[in-house]
């Protein structure tokens, strides 16, 4: 099977100190990982790594067949989508006035504008995203007087307009309510379904719905458990990265963490 990203003894030090400690990590053709750890437990450093954005101190690095050292980076990053929070705060200055389904087909290019023409393909793409991201009701209005929902929709939907083989979503549910938060984990099935991999970095074990598959468990730069979810996601492994006493319960392929022996 075709690993999409493979890491070995990758380690990454700034100064004396390892900010990922020897991290053997690999994801497969088909899997869907979230990955889960403690505020400054590494998780962007990883990000940054799999993007290319930082280069290991020690190992070696395999992303969608791009080995690091020998591939070009910018080509491996036409097939990487990313969507984070910072992201959103560029967005504040440059597309604000600019239409939802404009910042959607930005999404063709590699640059944040609209510079290029857009062909009929593409802005019929971008239709059926507004569609099938439940995005009909803002048609036509600029990006600037979206709710924070619908923001993260349309960034995400704008990350697919490139086809994307891996989607990195970054905390894509942060400061949303109830409704919104459950409206973007809904799309995560639809993404997966686009038969592209996701990579989700959340702080919410229950937002680790059906369609992901794995979780990497990272703990002060190491790996603290990373294989199926069920696997992971135990109260011991739980308790011990967190340190905190959490029990797990499972509903429908879901987990909800309650504090407490
Ligand atoms: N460029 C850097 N130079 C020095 N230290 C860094 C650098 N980048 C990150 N760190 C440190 O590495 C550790 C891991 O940071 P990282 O941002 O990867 O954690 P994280 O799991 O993403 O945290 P959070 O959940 O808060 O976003 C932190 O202690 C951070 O201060």
């Amino acid at each position: 099977m075709t690993a999409m990203i493979r890491m070995r003894n990758v380690s990454w030090m700034r100064g004396t100190r390892a900010i990922l400690h020897e991290i053997d990590w690999e994801v497969k053709e088909g899997e869907q990982w979230a990955i889960l750890g403690l505020n400054g437990s590494g998780k962007t450093s990883l990000l940054n790594i799999v993007t290319g954005y930082q280069y290991p101190t020690r190992g070696e690095v395999e992303v969608l067949g791009y080995r690091f050292g020998q591939a070009s980076l910018p080509e491996l990053r036409r097939h990487i989508g990313f969507v984070s929070s910072s992201l959103l705060d560029q967005f504040h200055d440059t597309l604000q006035t600019e239409t939802v389904e404009n910042v959607i087909l930005s999404g063709t290019f590699a640059t944040i504008g609209l510079y290029d023409a857009v062909t009929d393909h593409e802005r019929a793409k971008a239709a059926s995203f507004m569609e099938a991201f439940r995005l009909q009701a803002v048609r036509g209005k600029p990006y600037g007087t979206l709710s924070q929902g619908e923001k993260r929709k349309a960034l995400i939907a704008r990350a697919l307009m490139a086809n994307p083989k891996l989607l990195i979503l970054d905390e894509p549910t942060v400061g949303l309510d109830l409704l919104a938060r459950e409206d973007i984990l809904s799309l995560m099935t639809q993404i997966t379904a686009r038969s592209c991999h996701v990579l989700y970095v959340t702080h919410y074990i229950e937002e680790i719905v059906e369609s992901i598959t794995h979780v990497l468990l990272l703990q002060d730069g190491r790996i603290a458990a990373a294989g199926r979810k069920e696997d992971v996601l135990t109260n011991e492994r739980l308790s011990e990265a967190f340190r905190l006493p959490i029990r797990v319960h499972w509903e429908h392929g879901r987990p909800w963490v309650s504090l407490g022996r």
